[in-house]
């Protein structure tokens, strides 16, 4: 089964929230009411939990009504993960033509907390799920990241260049090169830490990790996320297209505050 319609175009600058599991469905909902659109050039997308995806499209769809010939972007929604086929035998997985059809825009894959036990997802595995968006019309959001800061300083630029291209050449060899792809970089042992990765580290490894799409026909973006919060849109300075927000996001007055300093950086 094929979906045909194409996502619907990103703005320039995408700010993520993923709430993981931290939240329940009432918080989720809340915590989606208090969301507050985007002003142009700037996607703010939001991954909840799969059961609270219906609930989201909703409050989603109102607010985006709102905000339709205003200077305000939508906010658009995402899934957390998906299976690679469309339909079948695969009790417990979740279908990415279900998330298309339930509104979702993007699908991120390979989070670090799904590559690592007990799911062990694979590169493999990923860029299969990476083809099953695309054939949905859903954007790939793929984290990719490297597992350990470098003992060594001097080597942990090459350590995580090393690591990330790996990852990034298995989906670029296997997606049609004209859809539009989004590149989380999330090194692993930033998520969840007290701070972000230095913002030297985070613009040398993506400027590096660019070089690899040079002349690719479909467009791609990358964000920089692991413990991601007000204060590193401005130190930066333009070395990635947006940020993807985790605990940091889960006070809202932290995303205003992100949205009002690329505002300002403009
Ligand atoms: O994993 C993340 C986003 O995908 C980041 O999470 P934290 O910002 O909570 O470290």
């Amino acid at each position: 089964m094929m979906a045909s319609s194409l996502p619907p175009p990103l703005a320039p600058i995408l700010i993520g929230i993923s709430t993981k599991m931290y939240f329940d469905l009432p918080t989720t909902t809340k915590y989606i009411s208090s969301l507050s659109n985007p002003p142009s050039p700037i996607s703010l997308f939001i991954i909840p939990s799969f059961p609270a995806l219906p609930a989201a499209q909703q409050l989603l769809a109102d607010k985006n009504r709102l905000a339709q010939h205003s200077q305000f972007c939508p906010i658009l929604l995402g899934a957390q993960n998906c299976h690679h086929e469309d339909t079948g035998p695969f009790t417990g997985e979740v279908s990415p033509l279900m998330l298309k059809q339930l509104g979702c825009s993007i699908v991120e894959l390979g989070h670090a907390e799904r590559r690592a036990s007990p799911f062990h997802e694979t590169d493999e595995m990923i860029t299969l799920k990476a083809q099953a968006a695309i054939r949905n019309g859903l954007v790939p959001l793929i984290c990719i990241g490297e597992r350990a800061r470098s003992a060594v300083a001097s080597e942990s630029v090459g350590v995580a260049i090393r690591e990330c291209s790996a990852q990034i050449k298995a989906i670029l060899d296997a997606v049609p090169g004209d859809r539009e792809l989004i590149f989380a970089y999330e090194p692993v042992w930033a998520i969840g830490a007290e701070k972000p990765a230095l913002s030297y580290h985070i613009a040398t490894v993506v400027g590096q990790l660019k070089q690899s799409v040079q002349g690719r026909e479909g467009a791609v973006r990358w964000l920089y996320g692991g413990s991601a919060g007000p204060g590193i849109w401005e130190d930066l300075k333009g070395a990635v297209d947006g940020l993807f927000l985790g605990r940091f996001a889960h006070d809202v007055g932290n995303v205003e505050m992100i949205l009002k300093e690329i505002s300002k950086a403009r």
